[in-house]
């Protein structure tokens, strides 16, 4: 049994103007560390809201262990913890309050011994009698994954979860995410962060415009496509015939090369425009190389 099911899923907003997801059908298997892309308004928060029951499919259906997120809502909802993109909390308790008051609400008693190595691992042990109000947002996001993880679930959804968090929450978050996926827990990331997502995922799905795009495991999407990325510094305006190929982020600019033969080619158009260039390097194609192409391909496909 999988531990997540998406079959055919789709939504539509608007009275159907709008199609956020057109037929997304794929499975997340027990133990798996998944990771969910793609650019803004591809569909993924829809996505995620109809798993979590937020949000109803206008076709299609979804599992969570077995448990249909519709006609079996209550069994599907306690085998999930989602920690929300947005930072919602109640004000009036304290965080070692409102971590007791959400096991209650999934019927969990005596967790005294699990909300400690929560707050310990999150780092939140000396806030447990905090009120939630007095805590910067990087505590409230702490929170809002301890309260999330509070009844143990077997499947973990972390939507955006670093989006504007700091460095050391981002690695303590990923630490014990992490240890949980080794223990069995199946996790589903969502993140604009291809760098965590590379790191992290064993498998990716690509989602745009609705549809999924691309799906394998990460290795095999690093593998599978553009191998070489040249990468270096100029100040001067690119040759007119690299411009079309070429990433320019400031004065960086990354070319991708199939092989050496490519690499000499690029440098050769170069020296031949007279333009000059620093810190040149030539590295592997990284997740955020792969992901571009994908979303180009499909964009002039589509
Ligand atoms: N309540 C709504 N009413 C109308 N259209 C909506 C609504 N929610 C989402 N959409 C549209 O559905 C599409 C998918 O949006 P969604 O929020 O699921 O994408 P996303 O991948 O999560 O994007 P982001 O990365 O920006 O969070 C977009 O075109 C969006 O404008």
């Amino acid at each position: 049994m999988p531990a997540i099911s998406f079959q055919k899923v789709s939504k539509t907003y608007r009275g159907g103007q709008v199609r956020a997801l057109d037929g997304v059908s794929f499975d997340i298997a027990q133990g798996e560390f998944f990771g969910l892309l793609g650019p803004n308004g591809a569909g993924k928060t829809s996505l995620i809201s109809i798993l979590a029951g937020l949000a109803q499919a206008s076709g299609g259906s979804v599992k969570v262990m077995g448990h249909d997120v519709v006609t079996d809502y209550a069994a599907a909802r306690q085998a999930l913890g989602i920690v929300p993109q947005e930072l919602v909390f109640d004000p009036f308790f304290s965080v070692r309050e409102a971590l007791k008051i959400q096991s209650g609400y999934f019927g969990v008693r005596n967790n005294e011994a699990w909300i400690d190595e929560l707050l310990e691992n999150l780092g939140l042990a000396d806030k447990a009698h905090a009120n939630m109000r007095q805590l910067s947002g990087g505590m409230k996001r702490r929170v809002l994954v301890a309260q999330a993880l509070v009844h143990r679930p077997p499947v973990i959804v972390l939507d955006e979860p670093t989006a504007g968090v700091d460095v050391e929450l981002r690695q303590t978050l990923w630490q014990f995410i992490a240890r949980l996926n080794r223990e069995g827990h199946t996790v589903l990331l969502t993140t604009h962060y291809l760098e965590e997502a590379e790191a992290l995922c064993g498998r990716l799905a690509m989602l745009k415009l609705g549809r999924i795009v691309a799906l394998d495991r990460t290795s095999d999407l690093l593998k599978g496509r553009a191998s070489t990325m040249l990468r270096f510094k100029t100040d001067a305006a690119l040759p007119a015939s690299l411009q079309e190929q070429a990433r320019t982020t400031g004065r960086i600019v990354q070319i991708k090369a199939h092989d050496a033969a490519e690499v000499e080619t690029v440098l050769a158009t170069l020296r031949a425009a007279q333009c000059p260039i620093e810190d040149l390097e030539i590295g592997r194609a990284d997740l955020e190389d792969v992901f571009l192409e994908i979303m180009q391909q499909e964009g002039s496909a589509a």
